[in-house]
């Protein structure tokens, strides 16, 4: 496995900034803006679902791709980088769950919702 992918990739996403829209598809997805790229990503988090509930792997596997290029666009478009959720998910380590979830309770009171 290449640990460089998302950050070659997240290069690829940034110079198709500039791209014609009718020769990259990733062009294409930031013609049409924050709403077309959020509608995309959350197209692929159903197909996601679907195929896990279907149980079948290769299907999981390629939807999850889909889904994690998608975010990494939506993220692109926004200015950010795969290196910035990264370094989230890295200042996460060793943080139970369940602990981040209590101190994020106490960090918005107002929200009941218990989710
Ligand atoms: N990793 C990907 C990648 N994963 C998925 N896709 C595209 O995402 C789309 C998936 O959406 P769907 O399954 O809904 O398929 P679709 O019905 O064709 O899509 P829509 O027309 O409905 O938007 C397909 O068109 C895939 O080809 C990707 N397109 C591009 N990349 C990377 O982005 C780079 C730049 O791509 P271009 O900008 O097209 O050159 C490529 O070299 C790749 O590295």
């Amino acid at each position: 496995m290449n640990d460089d992918t998302l950050a070659e990739l997240a290069r690829v996403l940034e110079a198709r900034k500039g791209a014609d829209p009718d020769s990259s598809y990733v062009a294409g997805l930031y013609h049409k803006g924050v709403d077309g790229i959020a509608k995309k990503v959350g197209e692929e988090a159903t197909e996601t679902v679907m195929a896990a509930k279907d149980g079948d792997p290769d299907a999981l596997v390629h939807e999850v791709a889909d889904l994690w290029f998608h975010s990494l666009v939506l993220l692109a478009q926004q200015g950010l980088g795969p290196e910035a959720v990264l370094a989230e998910l890295r200042g996460r380590f060793g943080l139970s769950g369940l602990e981040e979830k209590a101190r994020r309770g106490e960090g918005h009171q107002s929200d009941s919702s218990g989710e």
